[in-house]
């Protein structure tokens, strides 16, 4: 059973609209950060040269939307965590950039058993 999640939208966002597309992030896997601000996923790629074509994909269209995520990558693993700083919240930005990378992952045949649970590699501080 998943944890009760109550995600804090931006200000101005469709709440209806927003609470059902995180429902369906949420059933893929993704997840609330713990401010409930955020959204994050760590995707493994059979190979590292598929991971890399993940972040770059997606890397196109952040730059389009100047949009940025936090980012991590470890060989064949990526992890992302989406959220928005003004106004500060989870916003449809945020939204639809976890819906590209589902997109985006599947077609490039991400892996979905065996390590998409795995926690996101540590950062360094
Ligand atoms: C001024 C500029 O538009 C903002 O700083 C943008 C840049 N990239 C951003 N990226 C993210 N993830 N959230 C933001 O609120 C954001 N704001």
């Amino acid at each position: 059973m998943a944890d009760t999640v109550q995600p804090r939208f931006s200000e101005g966002e469709n709440g209806g609209r927003m609470m059902a597309e995180t429902a369906a992030l949420l059933e893929s896997k993704w997840a609330l950060d713990e401010t409930q601000q955020g959204l994050e996923k760590t995707f493994n790629f059979p190979t590292y040269a598929k991971a890399l074509d993940f972040i770059l994909l997606i890397g196109v269209e952040t730059k389009l939307q100047n949009h940025h995520p936090e980012l991590r990558n470890s060989y064949k693993s990526v992890f992302y965590h989406w959220t928005t700083h003004q106004p500060r919240g989870l916003s449809s930005k945020d939204v639809h950039m976890a819906r590209l990378c589902e997109e985006k992952a599947k077609l490039l045949g991400y892996l979905t058993r065996g390590g998409n649970e795995q926690k996101a590699p540590p950062s360094v501080t």
